[in-house]
């Protein structure tokens, strides 16, 4: 594992009589693209703001790249985009952009190299004001892309984009990874962090209830393998007879099966010959694994 980012330990924080975060701690290294789930209100932007400096803890404590939350070290270690990124509607994109590099201290030569990267190159010269919300959030990626920053805060990022837009901004969020920056993506479009993060992490009413890969959460879950078992001709009722499985049309039996018997389940299919013609498998998605930590539902 890379160097460690951001260091969240033990973090809580309250607002009035309500618990917004408690004992939540967390890690990102050099790299590492982490989904951070949970439902609404589960404290994901507060967490957020926190490694922001935006808002204080009660509790614990936060380092973002060895510094305090809000210090200019930790300040320009971070880059953050808003769910609904607001920029100067008067401005075009290239002068909003070269405004920034100039903040942030960055060459101005490389803005129109970073426009072109999010796809804006032929929009770059129209004001902002005339751009679509999927414009605006590949400019407000653009700026992240242009601090090169140690930590990437992305709230929402695809929030309203259309899927191939979604699609190439995850690709950049790919390349700001491998080029090292740690990425935290608050989300609820799980489909797209299944496939494009490295760890999930959720919350749950302001606690942590899960932080692993993908491939160890569906492990602890231990959420059943579903079999979809075609028949050939009309032996679907003596594969229901067989495993106990739930006929689904004419053709078809559903079987669900714990990991542990999932092979047991096959070689018995496989022994009952020609009476079978295909098997599909599906695995649990993250929306089952999502459902069973943020909920608590056991299946
Ligand atoms: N400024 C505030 N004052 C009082 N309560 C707040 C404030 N900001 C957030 N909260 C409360 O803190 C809790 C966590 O909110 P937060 O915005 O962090 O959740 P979230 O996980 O980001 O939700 P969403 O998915 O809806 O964006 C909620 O109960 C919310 O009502």
């Amino acid at each position: 594992m890379g160097e460690i980012v951001l260091n969240i330990e033990n973090a809580g924080k309250s607002r009035a009589a309500l618990q917004v975060l408690d004992g939540v701690s967390l890690n990102a290294a050099t790299g590492q693209r982490i989904a951070l789930l949970g439902h609404n209100g589960a404290g994901k932007s507060t967490l957020m703001k926190a490694v922001l400096g935006l808002t204080p803890l009660s509790a614990g404590r936060i380092s973002v790249a060895g510094s305090a939350p809000g210090s200019a070290a930790a300040r320009a270690a971070t880059a953050y985009l808003p769910e609904a990124v607001a920029f100067h509607k008067s401005l075009t994109g290239r002068e909003q952009l070269t405004l920034f590099a100039r903040l942030a201290d960055c060459p101005v030569a490389q803005v129109a190299g970073y426009l072109d990267r999010v796809g804006l190159s032929e929009a770059a010269d129209r004001r902002i004001g005339t751009y679509s919300k999927g414009m605006r959030q590949r400019l407000g990626l653009a700026q992240v892309l242009l601090g090169r920053p140690k930590l990437a805060l992305l709230d929402e990022p695809t929030s309203g984009l259309d899927p191939i837009s979604r699609h190439e901004l995850y690709a950049i969020i790919d390349e700001m990874a491998e080029l090292g920056t740690a990425v935290l993506i608050a989300s609820h479009t799980l489909t797209e962090v299944e496939a494009r993060t490295d760890r999930i992490a959720i919350l749950r009413a302001g606690r942590l209830v899960a932080d692993d890969t993908l491939e160890n959460l569906t492990l602890r879950a231990g959420l059943p393998t579903r079999l979809r078992i075609r028949a050939n001709g009309d032996a679907a009722g003596r594969i229901v007879d067989a495993t106990g499985g739930t006929r689904v049309n004419g053709m078809s039996v559903d079987l669900l099966c714990a990991p542990e018997r999932k092979m047991t389940e096959l070689r018995r299919l496989s022994a009952m010959g020609d009476v079978v013609a295909d098997i599909e498998m599906h695995p649990p998605r993250l929306e089952d694994l999502y459902r069973h930590y943020s909920t608590g539902e056991n299946h």
